[in-house]
């Protein structure tokens, strides 16, 4: 903690210490570039109150670590943030969220309605999703306004952006309702990047949201597996077997099979997710990747899913996937129009409806805490 001691000291000697041992750091090679070494003294020169000692100790000894993990440029990327903590340009940012899921399937809800960009970098969203080093969720959610409504953005867990998230769009109906402290029922009209969605928050709780049409177009999807037009039952060699793919987006792209050319039905417990999942999510065919669901038939109004994400991995439920396995189920002849989709989470109601080609999914979402967390550069 030396740079504490030296910032503590407060006067021009204990930061001329300081800038001094910024230029050697430890002992052995001293870090970052000489311009770097002398902008840093320089900058501790000019500390004054300005200097955030907190973040500033704590880049230090990041920057510390970081050489003693080796890599030169992630070396000089910390070193960077030191000047610019001690110049006071980059100051804590504190972030109130509420953390909610619908059926397993977790979010960090964050109230953007004074912003029209997310208030968050992609790479702070990854920090945040982290179950272990952060507040764990399978991506987050930025509410904002649009006009007289609302907008919903979401980042996966990996950073990435997706159009759309029924478990995530559920959850932003009863987060809505918490900011305008409105009862059930009430309706929102949300946009997404998957264009309007309605939502019906129903008195017994339950979430009814009208998510669209289905788009089955390979362009559309997107994927290769065909030139133009559906993609239903395609054969699709992933680890050295030929599945049978159908293809669906509800604004997002999903890759349906219920098992092997050929073959029996999918045993879903039995899948080797973790090892299978991303071979389909990378998938040459799939230039945009891709959610994939596999899917077990119960019956002709009972289906049964596991479901690997694109940008979050494994997780518990994925509102657009139970979607797009019942347009799959029905285009392969396997189910009808309204079907139970049990996820490891819990079940989802979902009818494809044949008067307006629509989807309606409905299930819960569930308030789990809020608090809120310093953000880190
Ligand atoms: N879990 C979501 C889907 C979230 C987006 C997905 N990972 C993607 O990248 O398309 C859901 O409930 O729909």
């Amino acid at each position: 903690m030396a740079l504490r001691n030296h910032l503590l000291l407060g006067n021009r000697a204990g930061a001329a210490a300081f800038g001094g041992e910024c230029a050697a750091f430890l002992p052995g090679k001293p870090l970052g570039t000489r311009a770097q070494r002398l902008a840093v003294r320089r900058s501790v020169l000019l500390w004054g109150a300005r200097a955030n000692l907190d973040s500033a100790t704590d880049l230090f000894t990041d920057a510390a670590t970081g050489r003693a993990g080796g890599g030169s440029v992630k070396l000089e990327n910390r070193l960077e943030k030191v000047f610019d903590v001690v110049k006071g340009k980059e100051s804590k940012r504190t972030l109130e969220f509420v953390k909610y899921h619908g059926i397993g399937n977790d979010f960090i809800m964050v109230n953007n309605l004074d912003s029209p960009v997310p208030i968050i970098t992609p790479a702070e969203a990854v920090r945040l999703c982290d179950r272990h080093t952060g507040i764990g969720g399978d991506g987050v959610i930025f509410v904002m306004r649009d006009n007289e409504n609302y907008q919903m953005r979401i980042y996966n867990s990996d950073g990435t952006e997706p159009e759309m998230c029924g478990n995530g769009i559920r959850c932003v109906a009863k987060y809505l309702a918490e900011l305008e402290k409105a009862t059930a029922p009430q309706s929102y009209k949300v946009l997404t990047l998957a264009g309007y969605m309605i939502l019906e928050l129903r008195e017994d709780g339950q979430v009814c949201v009208d998510m669209g049409p289905p788009y089955l177009e390979a362009a559309e999807i997107p994927t290769k597996l065909a030139a133009k037009g559906e993609v239903v039952k395609a054969p699709l060699v992933v680890d050295g077997k030929t599945w049978s793919v159908t293809c669906v987006s509800m604004g997002n792209p999903h890759c349906i099979t219920f098992g092997e050319e050929g073959g029996e039905g999918l045993n879903v417990d039995a899948i080797p997710l973790e090892q299978i999942g991303p071979l389909f999510e990378h998938h040459e065919m799939f230039p945009a990747r891709t959610n994939t669901e596999f899917v077990e038939v119960i019956s002709r109004t009972h289906l049964k899913m596991r479901v690997w994400e694109r940008g979050a991995g494994a997780t518990q439920a994925c509102g657009t996937g139970a979607c797009a396995l019942v347009v799959a189920a029905v285009k392969e002849g396997r189910a009808e129009r309204n079907c139970t989709v049990d996820l490891p989470g819990g079940p989802l109601e979902i009818e494809w409806r044949e008067s307006d080609n629509h989807i309606y999914m409905t299930g819960p979402a569930e308030r789990v805490f809020q608090g809120s967390v310093v953000l880190r550069n």
